[in-house]
């Protein structure tokens, strides 16, 4: 597989707690590539936690931080990219998700709110009802998740380590070569 995508970044996106990060880690153990997660970057960088820079820079501020992350990140090869959530919502960032295979983990919201219910380390479900906020952030976002390459449909009971095995096969689905007349 990893001889296929020749070097070729993987970008995972798709909404707060579906399992961006944690499969991302692992599918970039499997193709033997690098792991990064760009709210991991923004906060070493920051030298704050994403709720710190939301409450003391701003959403605005957070959402340029991750443009100039994702615009780094993008020069290099051989990655598995965890995005946040909201990386979709900027047009510039698009430029850049398609340097490179782009794959959407898609889940229902219930079954996203059962693992973040108790979660304090995503600011914009500090909410007064989290799952109705889940579902609107989903209404807006969805057209743009649907712009990636691959979409990946999550269903309960699914472990990390068996997306990641979906994931990679269906990336030879996307890399077939057009037929040439
Ligand atoms: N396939 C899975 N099955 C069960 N729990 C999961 C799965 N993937 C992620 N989780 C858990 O859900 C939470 C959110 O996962 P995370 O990888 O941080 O998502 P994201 O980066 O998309 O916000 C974490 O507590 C993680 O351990
Ligand atoms: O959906 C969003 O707008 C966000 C998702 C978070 O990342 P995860 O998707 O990894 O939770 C993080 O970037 C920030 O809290 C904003
Ligand atoms: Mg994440």
């Amino acid at each position: 597989m990893s001889s296929l995508l020749q070097g070729v970044n993987l970008y995972l996106i798709g909404m707060m707690g579906v399992g961006k990060t944690t499969v991302g880690r692992l599918l970039a153990k499997q193709l033997a590539y690098g792991f990064v997660d760009t709210d991991d970057v923004i906060a070493q960088a920051a030298g704050k936690s994403i709720n710190q820079i939301f409450d003391e820079e701003g959403e605005a501020a957070f959402r340029q931080l991750e443009s100039d992350v994702l615009s780094q990140v993008c020069a290099f090869t051989k990655l598995t990219i965890a995005t946040g959530g909201g990386i979709v919502l900027r047009r510039e960032n698009w430029s850049y998700l398609h340097h490179g295979l782009i794959v959407w983990l898609d889940a229902p919201v219930e079954l996203i709110y059962s693992r973040l219910a108790d979660d304090t380390t995503r600011p914009l479900l500090q909410d007064s009802d989290p799952q109705e906020k889940l579902r609107s952030l989903l209404e807006q976002r969805q057209s743009l998740y649907a712009q990636a390459d691959i979409r990946i449909a999550i269903a309960q009971e699914e472990t990390p380590e068996q997306i990641a095995t979906r994931i990679i096969e269906a990336i030879p689905s996307v890399l077939k070569k057009p037929v040439s007349h």
